[in-house]
């Protein structure tokens, strides 16, 4: 049997050899002092509503209770880990084989799907978190491919383009398995989407209308072994720039999430077929900070490689992003100004890939108080 594994480190742009050092972190960002015992994030059981979903009757009290814990998770933490989620262990174990086929291609071929300078998807391998270089090879699709984005983030450019994935020719079943992939967590996020919309008092159907032509995008992220792991990070400490994150993660664990309570890192256990989820910038903004995006990171290992694959569910490029009118009142006005949901993406997702002395956090968007 052919080893996706062994064929994935020799063709890996990231070599054992040597580490170029771009990729070395200053000290403060080293992946050291975490935490992994004591109190984790919250594991949330989601049968009330994928049940709901396939028995007739549905128990509100029940979808209700589940809704109050899912705030209290994205209040207290920013982050849960779902079972019974709804999403077919089957098709999870596919994207995950498909991406190490993939990532196992030489590097020639995966340059052939490489991003381009105005589309975002494809394979890269150049992601800055905070400046340092991530040890990790990466593929992104888009969930609704060749979606319209704003052809650029400058406020006042109103040309709008279709985005489209470059998919791998010669792998058998890949398009086909990453687009069903994305059609299964996607019924798990709108499930997601309602749970939040209910912990914040709003119809469970508030949100859903952003997403009709959302611009979503799913990740896969393959971080090799690494020779020096403690002075590496494979994805540096950021927050992302989604409504929620839907994280496939298998039984080697890696990553790390900021507390709030007390901003200690916080190892995620792995809990088989779980899905991590976590709110991002869109969700920070429409919650008028009720919840946040926190910072989180991955880190790698010596020996073993690791394989995640993050969806990123992203509104539609033409809604504007303000705190819900709900939301707020005299007491509690307005923390954002109105953006463009495309318009933050856009800027988003071609700043990480410069090293440019910053590092970009809805929280710097903020209305002076
Ligand atoms: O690999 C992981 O566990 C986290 C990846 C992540 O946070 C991201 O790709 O945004
Ligand atoms: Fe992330």
């Amino acid at each position: 049997m052919q080893c996706y594994q062994c064929l994935a480190r020799i063709s890996s742009s990231l070599t054992m050899e040597e580490i170029n050092p771009s990729y070395i972190l200053s000290e403060e960002y080293r992946p050291k002092h975490v935490i992994t015992e004591g109190e984790g994030i919250p594991l949330i059981d989601l049968t009330p509503i994928t049940n709901r979903e396939m028995s007739a009757g549905s128990d509100n009290k029940a979808v209700e209770e589940l809704a109050a814990k899912i705030g209290e998770a994205c209040r207290t933490w920013g982050f849960f880990t779902v079972i019974n989620h709804g999403v077919p262990s089957d098709i999870r174990r596919r994207i995950m084989e498909a991406s190490r086929k993939f990532f196992a291609l030489p590097l020639e071929e995966k340059k052939k799907v490489s991003r381009e300078a105005h589309n975002t998807a494809g394979f890269h391998n150049d992601e800055h978190s905070k400046d340092f270089k991530d040890w990790k090879e990466v593929y992104d699709f888009y969930v609704n491919d060749g979606m319209l984005m704003p052809a650029s983030h400058e406020p006042d450019d109103p040309e709008i383009v279709p985005w489209y994935t470059p998919w791998p020719e010669n792998l058998s079943k890949f398009r086909e398995t990453c687009e069903e992939y994305g059609r299964a967590c996607e019924k798990l996020f709108f499930n997601l989407l309602e749970l939040v919309s209910l912990s914040l008092g709003l119809p469970p159907k508030r949100l859903h209308g952003y997403f009709e032509n959302q611009a979503s995008f799913a990740r896969l992220n393959y971080y090799a072994p690494c020779p020096k792991p403690d002075l590496v990070l494979g994805t540096g400490g950021h927050r992302d720039p989604s409504a929620l994150t839907v994280l496939a993660q298998e039984d080697v664990e890696g990553l790390d999430v900021l507390r709030k309570s007390d901003g200690a890192w916080v190892r995620v256990k792995p809990v088989p077929d779980s899905f991590v989820i976590n709110v991002g910038d869109v969700l920070q903004v429409w919650s008028n900070d009720i919840y946040e995006s926190v910072e989180h990171r991955a880190m790698v290992h010596a020996e073993t490689e690791r394989y995640s694959i993050p969806i990123f569910f992203h509104p539609s490029h033409d809604i504007t992003m303000k705190p819900l009118d709900e939301l707020v009142d005299e007491r509690s006005p307005a923390k954002y100004p109105e953006y463009k949901a495309g318009k933050w993406l856009n800027l988003r997702m071609f700043n990480n890939y410069k090293k440019h002395g910053f590092y970009m956090r809805m929280t710097d968007y903020k209305i002076a108080a």
